[in-house]
């Protein structure tokens, strides 16, 4: 679905580009935002390998969601790139990115309130190819366990229910990787629970996930891999038992240098 025969396209296998790993999906080379004077992101090299699920932590104002907003082409970078499956994709506009296979869902629900359950599956799978979008619709409604709320206006739903409903939106465009910007957060530990077990048998069919979390416990349920981010910089990575017991992760976040 990326478009490597498009000559504006500057097509640079990720490898090629940042010497990292062979496997990677997603890589960002230096990248870096600048805001007026404070450089909220700042040469940053993130690589999220294939089928990977990776969360991104760190205290307030690490530069976390400026990060993401990069990779989805919300924002520009100052400088940098951002390559995904092979395509350096620093200069395509957003909704292109997501085409490309690149799918995001931010804090708030981004939902047509006024719309029944089914009728939002369906407004992205219009975008799609597929041919039956009533099974399609059906298997989502499955797959998220909104099957019995299918016509209910989705502004009725919980918050909870809304965030499924809004990750099943993204799903049905089979992206190749998913980004989620704190897709827990207000949530009971029952919808957390329920949203915890879509993103592992969504990743379990394959679908790569970068998920910016607060929440430890969650972060601890979900991934093995956890990258830290502090003040615009990547700090560590690792698996998250060695994240958790780095005495400089724990003052970080206690707002002392590390
Ligand atoms: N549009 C903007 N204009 C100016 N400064 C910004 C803008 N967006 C973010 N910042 C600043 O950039 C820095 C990083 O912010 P960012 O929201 O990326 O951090 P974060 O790690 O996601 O934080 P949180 O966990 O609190 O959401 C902060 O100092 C923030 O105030």
């Amino acid at each position: 679905m990326s478009t490597p025969g498009d000559p504006n396209v500057r097509v640079t296998p990720a490898v090629a580009a940042t010497g990292l790993d062979q496997d990677a999906v997603l890589a960002t080379e230096n990248v870096t935002k600048h805001f007026g004077g404070l450089t909220a992101v700042d040469s940053v090299d993130f690589t999220v390998a294939e089928g990977e699920l990776r969360c991104l932590i760190g205290p307030n104002g690490a530069g976390k969601s400026t990060l993401l907003e990069l990779i989805t082409g919300q924002l520009s970078p100052t400088k940098g790139h951002v390559y995904f499956d092979g395509i350096d994709l620093t200069d395509m506009p957003a909704h292109e990115r997501i085409d490309a296979g690149l799918s995001v869902k931010f804090q708030s629900p981004h939902i047509y309130e006024g719309l029944t359950v089914a009728q939002n599956l369906q407004i992205p799978l219009q975008r799609t190819d597929c041919d039956d979008i009533r099974s399609a619709t059906h298997e989502t409604l499955e797959e998220i366990e909104l099957a019995d709320r299918a016509d209910t206006p989705a502004g009725d739903l919980s918050h909870g229910q809304q965030q499924r409903l809004e990750i099943g939106m993204a799903t049905t465009l089979e992206p190749t990787l998913m980004l989620l910007d704190e897709p827990v957060a207000g949530m009971s530990v029952e919808e957390t629970a329920s949203v915890a077990d879509l993103i592992r048998s969504l990743n379990d069919d394959g679908m790569a996930f970068v998920v910016i979390e607060h929440d430890m416990e969650f972060v601890r349920t979900i991934s093995d891999q956890v990258t830290v981010l502090n003040q615009g910089s990547i700090f560590r990575q690792g698996p998250i038992e060695e994240i958790e017991a780095d005495e400089a992760v724990q003052r970080i976040y206690l707002g002392e240098d590390a």
